[in-house]
């Protein structure tokens, strides 16, 4: 049983966005349709330039859509003041400038602000909801911190729970895993999926991270120069081949099996007798290594590893590369 009703936090009609200068407008996104829905992770990916920051910045009523309808919570966007927009809607940049000095319990309670108003004075419940937002990204342990002395990746969850404490309906995030590691960008990421879910949030994430995005997300936007948004779950993208879309030329495919991108269009085959897994890592190698074809048969023995090749043995790819390439 949902603990949430599920329903549409935010929605685009047939949204025209773009920038006006004088009398010229530059159009960036056209007929673009969307549905954000609560208790759900969305991911929103797409090719550098093709306009994800645009659409944020039109969700955040930072610039007016030429035409269409962007509503919240079932109210167009526009019969918002910019105050009540704030109060709903939190938002997490790439690169966020704060003080270092600042301590992480000061940040978060700034996420109160939109309620508090610049005094900045927090009530019990705002106590409340700073303290909630701490504990729900593990981060208690760091409220006295100051941001120049905690790492990256902490950085990060001090800012998604400052966007909590604001407690809007609908949180955005541009690019959140930008600079972390990969435990962390998987961290954060499904740090995000559990808010979306268990607290009912509408979560937003514009990344480039394909893969992480496919283990945590519960539904892909996919945005690409000149066709319409692409909606739906991760898997049923992959599966109808729309996943493709993303991709910047017919050069790289997604494997179905690897559940990633790869190279296309190589014809080279080689003849690898042993566990498929492992067959697949020694082709990959090899291509590399910009071997395309090998005279006989390479087997693989594993555990230990070795592989057997024209009757010799080696113990790596580095030697049986080295010794093909002699
Ligand atoms: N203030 C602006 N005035 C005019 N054009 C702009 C403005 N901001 C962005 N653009 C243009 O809008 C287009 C989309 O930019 P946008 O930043 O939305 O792309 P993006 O998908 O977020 O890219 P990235 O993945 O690189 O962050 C680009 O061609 C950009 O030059």
């Amino acid at each position: 049983m949902e603990k949430f009703q599920r329903h549409i936090a935010l929605e685009g009609k047939e949204l025209s966005l773009g920038y006006r200068k004088g009398k010229t407008s530059k159009e960036i996104l056209s007929g673009l349709n969307f549905q954000l829905f609560s208790g759900e992770m969305t991911c929103l990916l797409g090719p550098n330039g093709v306009g994800k920051s645009t659409l944020i910045k039109a969700i955040l009523g930072q610039i007016a859509p030429f035409s269409g309808n962007l509503s919240l919570e079932g109210k167009d966007i526009k019969t918002f003041s910019l105050e009540s927009l704030a109060k709903q809607i939190a938002v997490v940049l790439t690169d966020p400038i704060f003080p270092g000095n600042m301590t992480v319990g000061q940040l978060v309670a700034l996420g109160r602000t939109p309620h508090t108003g610049w005094s900045g004075r927090l009530n019990e419940q705002d106590r409340f909801l700073v303290e909630k937002a701490l504990s729900d990204t593990k981060i208690t342990y760091l409220q006295d911190e100051r941001l120049s002395e905690i790492s990256d990746g902490q950085r990060q969850k001090a800012m998604i729970a400052r966007a909590l404490a604001q407690d809007g309906q609908v949180l955005i995030l541009d690019e959140p895993t930008a600079h972390l590691d990969l435990v962390n960008r998987f961290e954060i990421m499904s740090l995000l999926r559990d808010i979306a879910v268990n607290r009912g949030k509408g979560i937003l994430v514009v990344t480039h991270d394909l893969d992480i995005a496919i283990e945590t997300a519960d539904r892909f936007w996919l945005l690409n120069c000149g066709t319409p948004l692409i909606s739906g779950r991760p898997e049923d993208l992959i599966l109808s081949g729309q996943v493709n879309q993303l991709l910047p030329s017919d050069k790289y495919r997604f494997n179905l099996i690897r559940g990633r991108i790869e190279l296309e269009g190589d014809a080279s085959e080689f003849w690898i007798e042993g566990p498929q897994e492992l067959v697949f890592w020694v082709k990959k190698s090899l291509r590399k290594a910009g071997i395309s074809e090998v005279q006989g048969q390479i087997t693989i023995q594993h555990n230990p590893l070795f592989l057997t090749y024209s009757g010799q043995k080696f113990g790596t790819l580095e030697g049986l590369i080295q010794y093909l390439k002699t």
